[in-house]
């Protein structure tokens, strides 16, 4: 039977890998955030496992709230639209925002979602970024905390998909260009 893991090429970071990333992100905003409180805004569906483990590696008081926007349909490459498929359920204004994504690539999503977010006055708005593509950029975004920087490879799991699938792969791994291609 053909399972996930015949679609991988390779693995690019293993689970370890990940939880000394994820630990390593934390433990910046911890010193950054000493003494404040977060609102995480996750960025739905590709970060909500980089969020589950971030937000428990985080010792100030963390609110949660999810955005879903959508740059990509069923193919690899962004088409440039960037929509608002579900909004936040509460106010920002006056909190310390902190926009959580699995990959920044085109930097399309953030960037839209930064000067929206802006808009909303809140105290402060840091991007926070597990996997940062930088060959793929195509607008300016500043990220503020980053895991690792990767190659230009489609990458998936760990959250990241293709076609919806491969999101709960524990490892993140590099696509087979056949799977995409075909
Ligand atoms: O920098 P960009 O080129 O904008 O690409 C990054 C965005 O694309 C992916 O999300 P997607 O829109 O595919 O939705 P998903 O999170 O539900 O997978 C990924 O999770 C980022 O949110
Ligand atoms: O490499 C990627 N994999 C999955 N989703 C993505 N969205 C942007 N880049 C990627
Ligand atoms: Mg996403």
């Amino acid at each position: 039977m053909k399972t996930m893991k015949d679609d991988i090429q390779s693995v690019l970071y293993t689970e370890e890998q990940l939880r000394e990333g994820v630990k390593r992100i934390a433990d910046e905003i911890n010193r950054d955030y000493a003494g404040k409180e977060i609102y995480a805004i996750g960025i739905l569906k590709g970060a909500i496992i980089f969020y589950a483990d971030l937000v428990r590696e985080i010792n100030v008081p963390v609110s949660f709230d999810f955005m879903a926007a959508s740059s990509y349909g069923k193919g690899s490459t962004s088409s440039g639209a960037v929509k608002i498929l579900k909004d936040l359920d509460f106010s920002i204004e006056g909190k310390h925002v902190i926009i959580i994504e699995d990959i920044v690539d085109s930097g399309l999503t953030l960037s839209y979602l930064l000067k929206n977010m802006e808009s909303r006055h809140p105290a402060s708005v840091k991007l926070c970024a597990l996997l940062n593509k930088p060959e793929r950029r195509e607008v300016d975004v500043k990220v503020d905390y980053v895991g690792f920087e990767v190659p230009n490879e489609f990458l998936v799991g760990y959250g990241l998909d293709y076609d919806s699938k491969y999101r709960n792969l524990p490892y993140i791994g590099i696509l087979k260009p056949e799977v995409y291609t075909k």
